[in-house]
């Protein structure tokens, strides 16, 4: 870094002027309030956008109100050369004129500030980075990239940043940050992608997948502020640990406005989960055939009528003969409708039958008659009749409970074989007392999408995609259905029975197949030479991907030891940033055990409950509530005991991964068993320990 100490100062400077700003902003915010709305509905509204700005205005000291700047050509105004700055920042901060002193890094005046390279300039002369230390500007970096007058400042790619290796490097701690200071122009590009797309992002563990579809749904906040603020922005992550691990990262960049929901949380309006299953059952019940079985299941119910209709009125019987009742069945069915939609329409359809005659009988009606004749009782019952009301969770007790009826609804779509997997052993007495699983959940979502459609919000993001059946897909997808959706995932990670091995399926049952697949290919977290032991499970468990490339410097310590855990663990517990010792589930309790016969403290991952489960987008209106000492999540803590199947998504400075021949042979088969081995052996940032007995895998080949 140059030591240009005027120039420092200078910046220093500005940095405590736009802090004044910011604060001036925040007074003027503060003094308005909700009194001076018209009414109260609108003084609600006011008030709630009030709270959103002042939480979008608040400045924490220790996050710094800008990290770069660029120098533009200007057209018009700037300085005597011809040029004006841009301080870029998370937020926005204008002068009392207002001026702008500090852009959004969302606003498209940022853009260059992401993507240009000497060799396409994109309008700008230069290129500065700063280093703070705790809030505290501590120095600057200046890249030049063209000259005042146009010209590129030559080929080549961009000078090596030390500001940028340095926050690539810094040692991990806590839940995840956000990295928008430096974000690289290839995964600029996915977050900037308009809202229409809906995009796939695959890349290799640590290639910023989860950092890029947060950024992007900021971006998209930003962009499109009234839309999404209205219609929703839903972010859908693999479970509860990894929501907690993710969750500052919207709010760090001034978003408050989006729900944070594992699959569970997402359909879990229909009932709790209150079992688990097999998984051949659980797979099945996650094939999109299901929806087929449930599609026939529904419209099962529509019944031929065979009765006439009658409709007494004063002193008249009014008919619908049962083959003109036949007719208007038929006709709405064509309609193609949601089934209760359906049901209303068929209500009308004989109504306006009776409708008719009356009039032709000379009778003169109002406009309110029709829908009249539609709620007598006898239309009703006769529409009840032929047209039954549905109910999600009675449909799907029948269907797990009466083979008979589920061979209706599955011939031609399920096997006999797969008729008798599906059903239960032993039925429950009713719907009210079934021991429904997540797969039943997400069956029940989709009877209901049948019923009546589901609402959609207005982008959805969803990390590790991989792992989501073709049913549980569907379910997100209508909840996009009017909306789009960025989807993150690495197929080389798949570790449940129904993942998914080709995008275009999964873009196929999210109902959005001219969805495109985007790859992140350098690797931010895992460093070389854990990469190169990871990289050799590729061929068996994703034989067409590549391992990412290692960005990081450093390339990592790497030990293999046979040596008890007690010793081990000392010496990783005293470095500098988080630790996560990954162990298979079911060694949990007994680890736990060592480390508190090592006198070491530790959290669990998965073991926290309370704050961290709310969506963000609940107002949390009693902060005094949880005790200051206490934790807000596992992540606080320095070291992590993490169970091998909560281990996705997370990372740690240092990783001691232990009993890996364990980790694998708790899974189903070995190929899930392996990949689930990839996961948690790039968790690490610094350095990895694996500690065995004397059992690793083959597939990890020769490690001496
Ligand atoms: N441009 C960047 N600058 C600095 N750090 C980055 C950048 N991109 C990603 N990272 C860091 O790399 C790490 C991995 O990112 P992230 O968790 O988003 O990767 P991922 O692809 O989702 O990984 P996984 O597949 O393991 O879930 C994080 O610490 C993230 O902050």
């Amino acid at each position: 870094m140059p030591a240009d100490v005027p120039e420092l100062t200078r910046e220093r400077e500005f940095l405590t002027e736009a802090r004044a700003q910011l604060g001036r902003m925040r007074e003027r915010v503060a003094a308005l309030d909700g009194r001076y709305a018209g009414d109260r509905v609108s003084a609600d509204v006011l008030e709630a956008t009030l709270a959103r700005r002042m939480e979008q205005l608040t400045d924490d000291p220790e996050i710094p109100l800008f990290f770069g700047r660029i120098t533009a050509r200007s057209e018009g105004g700037g300085s005597s050369d011809g040029t004006e700055t841009f301080h870029i920042g998370r937020r926005h901060v204008s002068d009392p004129d207002g001026e702008p002193m500090v852009v959004d890094w969302r606003a498209p005046v940022s853009t260059p500030f992401y993507r240009a390279t000497p060799k396409e300039p994109m309008g700008i002369t230069a290129r500065r980075r700063y280093g703070f230390a705790r809030g505290h500007l501590t120095g600057f970096e200046d890249e030049p990239l063209g000259s005042a007058d146009g010209d590129a400042a030559g080929p080549g790619a961009p000078a090596r940043s030390e500001i940028l290796e340095a926050e690539i490097e810094r040692p991990r701690t806590g839940p995840m940050r956000d990295i928008v200071a430096t974000i690289q122009p290839e995964q600029d590009v996915i977050v900037r992608m308009p809202l229409e797309r809906t995009l796939v992002v695959q890349g290799a563990p640590g290639t910023g997948k989860t950092a890029v579809g947060l950024h992007r749904a900021a971006y998209l906040l930003y962009a499109h502020r009234e839309q999404l603020t209205r219609r929703g922005v839903l972010v859908v992550g693999p479970n509860k640990s990894f929501l907690r691990y993710i969750r500052d990262v919207l709010p760090a960049l001034g978003e408050i406005h989006a729900r944070q929901a594992t699959i569970e949380e997402v359909v879990g309006t229909h009932a709790p989960v209150r079992a688990t299953e097999p998984a051949d059952v659980a797979t099945l019940k996650g094939d999109g055939r299901m929806a087929e079985v449930l599609r026939a299941a529904v419209w099962s119910h529509v019944r031929m009528p065979q009765d006439t209709l009658v409709l007494p009125r004063g002193s008249r019987r009014w008919r619908v003969p049962a083959y003109e009742a036949r007719e208007a069945v038929e006709q709405v069915r064509a309609r193609d409708v949601r089934y209760a939609l359906g049901a209303a329409q068929l209500r009308h359809a004989l109504a306006h039958r009776v409708l008719v005659q009356i009039e032709e009988s000379g009778d003169a009606l109002d406009d309110t008659a029709w829908d009249a004749l539609a709620r007598t009782k006898p239309v009703r019952d006769y529409a009840a009749a032929v047209w039954p009301a549905v109910e999600p969770r009675r449909l799907l007790f029948r269907l797990l409970s009466e083979p008979g009826f589920l061979a209706e609804c599955a011939a031609g779509v399920l096997s006999d074989a797969e008729q008798r997997l599906l059903a239960w052993d032993r039925p429950p007495r009713s719907p009210g007392a079934a021991r429904w699983t997540t797969a039943d959940l997400v069956l029940l979502d989709e009877v209901a999408d049948l019923l009546d459609r589901a609402e959609s919000v207005a982008h959805i993001v969803v990390d590790e995609a991989q792992d989501l059946s073709a049913m549980m897909l569907r379910a997100l997808g209508r909840r996009a259905a009017t909306g789009s959706l960025t989807v993150l995932g690495d197929l080389a990670q798949a570790t449940t029975p129904w993942a998914a091995d080709d995008w275009a399926d999964v873009l196929g049952h999210l109902a959005k197949p001219d969805g495109h697949v985007e790859q992140l290919t350098a690797g931010f977290r895992v460093p070389a030479d854990v990469i190169e032991l990871a990289a050799r499970l590729l061929p068996r468990i994703a034989p067409g991907l590549e391992p990412p490339t290692a960005v990081r410097r450093a390339r990592g310590q790497l030990v293999l030891t046979e040596a008890p855990l007690a010793d081990v663990l000392p010496d990783v517990v005293r470095r500098e940033g988080s630790v996560g010792l990954i162990v298979p589930d079911a060694a949990v309790a007994e680890v736990r055990t060592v480390l508190a016969g090592a006198g070491l403290t530790f959290a669990v991952v998965g073991e926290t409950d309370g704050p961290g489960d709310q969506p963000i987008d609940q107002p949390d209106d009693q902060p005094g509530d949880q005790p200051d000492e206490e934790p807000r999540t596992e992540f606080d803590a320095h070291l992590e005991l993490v169970p091998a199947s909560l281990a996705k998504g997370l990372e740690f400075d240092h990783v001691v991964l232990h009993d890996p021949a364990g980790i694998v042979a708790a899974e189903p088969d070995r190929a899930t068993g392996l990949r689930r081995l990839y996961v948690c052996l790039t968790r690490a940032v610094t350095s990895l320990v694996v500690r065995h007995d004397g059992d690793l895998p083959p597939e990890l080949g020769r490690t001496d």
